[in-house]
């Protein structure tokens, strides 16, 4: 089992008000991702779920218990950190087996679980190595070995690819999600990365300030942001916000149209504008452009696209995919 439970979780240092109270429900099994920008709480909730703060005030519930006054051991929990935390004079089955031993598990028992986490994490062949003579992917996935070897109620991730190269984070992005797929534990991972929040999580809680902006799966957030802060935060390249008479033409205070929803013409269309750098991908291109209204703007085209600098074009944006947001900054249905 592992569903938690927030609720009214607050957490103050000295005089800051870091979480001012959250309520949150994670259900078993789920992949529950926290994202965020720099310095919006993210850590400190998983920490508070860990144990590894305390709550200044609230309940933290695991499968329907107050762990909030508990010990992180007694939680059930396993943390992997993004610096990995191994032991650097053991070898990776050591480092694997050391929770096991602390809590005086048999040898058998000891070898049967390490082997078995090895192997699901591909470290067979790794396992007398000291973690000086392995990638950094290879050491996350010892950490993540440490983790599984202790059977958790929820496995808590903070940032664990924020140290990897980018090929590398891409990889492990698609094991932890295999691992989740595999394991059908609750995993709860905070991130600043929207693109691991959407690839990665069944639900994302996106954090802004200590508060919680919006709750949803994936797709929803895209489709049906709240408001302008979650409308822009998730999805790359960021949504385009344009006011004036075309907003006010929508009913309303700002319009948002995302990049890919942005028809180019060279020839007729809503809002005329000059590309500045066209970035040619490959199977798509970004245009960065300027327009006289609305001034900067990102439209995301696929399929040949002969522009460049200076070119003069016209966007329109596609009629169902714009939203509408009113002078609070919250979305309009
Ligand atoms: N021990 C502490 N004492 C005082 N302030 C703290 C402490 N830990 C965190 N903070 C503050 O709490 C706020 C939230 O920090 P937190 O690390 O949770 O953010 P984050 O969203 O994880 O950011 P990042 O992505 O940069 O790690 C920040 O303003 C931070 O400076």
């Amino acid at each position: 089992m592992g569903a938690i439970r927030l609720e009214k979780v607050k957490k103050t240092f000295g005089t800051l008000d870091v979480i001012p109270g959250v309520d949150l429900d994670i259900n078993d099994g789920e992949f529950v991702v926290f994202v965020g920008p720099s310095g919006c709480g993210k850590s400190t909730l998983l920490r508070l779920i860990a144990g590894l703060e305390d709550v200044t005030d609230g309940k933290i519930m695991i499968d329907g218990i107050d762990v909030a006054n508990e010990a992180p051991a007694k939680r059930g929990l396993s943390m992997v950190f993004q610096s990995y935390a191994l032991y650097p004079h053991m070898t990776v089955f050591n480092n694997i087996a050391f929770g096991l031993k602390m809590a005086g598990e048999s040898k058998e028992v000891i070898n049967e679980k390490v082997q078995s986490a090895a192997k699901i994490l591909n470290l067979t062949d790794y396992l007398e190595r000291r973690p000086g003579a392995l990638s950094g992917g290879q050491r996350q996935r010892v950490a993540i070995g440490r983790a599984i070897v202790r059977n958790p109620a929820a496995f808590l991730f903070d940032e664990p690819l924020s140290n990897l190269d980018a090929a590398l984070r891409v990889n492990m992005r698609l094991e932890i999600t295999g691992l989740h797929q595999d394991l059908k534990t609750t995993m709860i991972y905070v991130t600043h990365d929207q693109v691991e929040a959407m690839t990665m999580a069944d639900k994302i809680v996106v954090l802004q300030a200590g508060r919680v902006e919006q709750v949803g799966k994936p797709m929803d957030l895209y489709s049906k942001p709240a408001n302008k802060f979650v409308a822009g935060f998730i999805g790359s390249p960021k949504m385009n916000f344009l006011g004036g008479e075309l907003a006010a033409k929508h009913g309303c205070h700002e319009i948002g149209v995302r990049p890919e929803h942005l028809v180019v013409s060279t020839e007729s269309g809503v809002i005329p504008a000059t590309v500045k750098i066209a970035e040619h991908l490959g199977a798509e291109t970004y245009l960065h452009v300027q327009s006289d209204e609305f001034g900067a703007m990102t439209v995301r085209a696929t399929g040949e696209m002969p522009l460049s600098g200076n070119d003069k074009i016209f966007l329109t944006p596609e009629q169902d995919r714009i939203h509408r947001f009113d002078a609070h900054g919250l979305a309009l249905g």
